[in-house]
């Protein structure tokens, strides 16, 4: 239930405030060289520290506890932990009575009847990300494959509070005692032709079903997106330039019937504003019973988008090496004649 992915399968676990958080890998090819060395620039870039984001500190290194042997996958099962040791969990206990609007609290305690851990966010924290980033690390390396080919997945910030510039964008935050959201885009480059099923696994489909595991996601468009709705067919079909199937334009964003097309793979998604905000809000006390005022006191990122960049490579990553395995896995038995 917590797991994605058919042949490189992802399963992360750990609480916030629990002792570690992780992420096991089955199905990663036996032989990669693998290292915390390789991990540890995307943990870096996901880390806070920067201006707006949260004060916990952790220092995030990788204990490989399954699958790695003399610096080599094995082939079994890769486990990677993460400890946790700057939690503070009295923040936690203080507003307990009062979940937060825009958290995962109110549906936390009623699905799993009071005995979720709460502190921090649980296991609903943005902490758990933390094994979703190396997974994605180690996912990058295998679509760069052996031969280190030009593969190269990233993403970066092009909004913040409705503003190009993320500066001011946090400004806005920061002035009004108050969070804000922030659009990112990522574009893969290098991919073949070919990844991606017809319908429910396409590979749009798969992409949004990871990108919706990043906590605060709100939404997600290919290509020209929405903006597609408003043109015409002539104006919207990327004319395809050579037998490498190359567009002239690339308002598909680089997937055509769910596979992706070997341009360009580009797509943006929208992030909410941190539910945590200083600001003052009114809501139900659920040991009063009543409509109080309430704030949130504690350590929190006033834009949780600033951080989400080499998460959303990660998640990106993980479905396309999965989808390369699967593909790389189909029987072509008459198709190549
Ligand atoms: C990198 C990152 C950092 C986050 N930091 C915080 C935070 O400090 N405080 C908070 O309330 N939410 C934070 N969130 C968002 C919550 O984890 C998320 O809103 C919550 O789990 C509810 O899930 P939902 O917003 O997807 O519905 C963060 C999310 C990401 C991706
Ligand atoms: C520590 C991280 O961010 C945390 C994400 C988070 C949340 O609700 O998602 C809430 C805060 O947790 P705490 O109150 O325990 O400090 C953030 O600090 C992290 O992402 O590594």
């Amino acid at each position: 239930m917590n797991s994605f992915g058919r042949i490189f399968r992802v399963s992360v676990f750990g609480e916030s405030h629990g002792p570690c958080v992780g992420v096991t890998i089955d199905g990663c090819p036996a032989g990669m060289p693998l290292t915390a060395e390789d991990l540890l620039p995307d943990l870096a870039r996901r880390k806070p520290g920067a201006k707006g984001t949260t004060p916990r500190k952790e220092a995030d290194l990788p204990v490989f506890s399954s699958g790695l042997f003399n610096d080599h996958t094995t082939g079994s099962p890769l486990t990677i932990l993460f400890e946790n040791n700057n939690t503070r969990s009295a923040d936690y206990e203080k507003q307990r009575a009062i979940p937060r609007p825009g958290h995962a609290d109110f549906v936390a305690a009623h699905k799993y009847g009071g005995f979720e851990d709460y502190r921090g966010g649980g296991h609903f924290s943005a902490r758990v990300t933390t094994g979703i980033v190396a997974a994605g690390a180690i996912a990058k390396k295998l679509l760069r494959g052996p031969a280190d080919e030009a593969v190269t997945v990233e993403a970066v910030l092009t909004e913040v509070g409705g503003e190009a510039d993320p500066e001011k964008g946090l400004q806005k935050a920061i002035d009004a005692k108050d969070s804000v959201g922030g659009i990112l885009e990522c574009r893969v480059k290098g991919l073949p032709i070919g990844l991606g099923e017809p319908f429910f696994d396409s590979a749009e489909s798969l992409l949004a079903h990871a990108v919706f595991a990043i906590p605060a996601v709100r939404g997600i468009e290919f290509g020209t997106g929405f903006a597609a709705a408003r043109m015409f067919g002539s104006e919207h079909n990327d004319a395809i330039e050579d037998a490498s199937g190359k567009t002239r334009t690339n308002h598909a964003g680089g997937i055509v019937g769910g596979i992706t097309n070997g341009n360009e793979l580009v797509f943006r998604i929208a992030v909410k504003p941190t539910s945590s905000t200083p600001k003052l809000q009114h809501t139900w006390n659920r040991e009063t019973d009543r409509i109080e005022d309430f704030s949130v006191k504690g350590r929190h990122d006033l834009c949780v988008a600033l951080r989400a960049p080499v998460i959303l490579e990660a998640v990106t990553a993980i479905v396309l090496a999965d989808l390369l395995l699967i593909e790389q896995q189909r029987p072509r038995i008459w198709d190549d004649a």
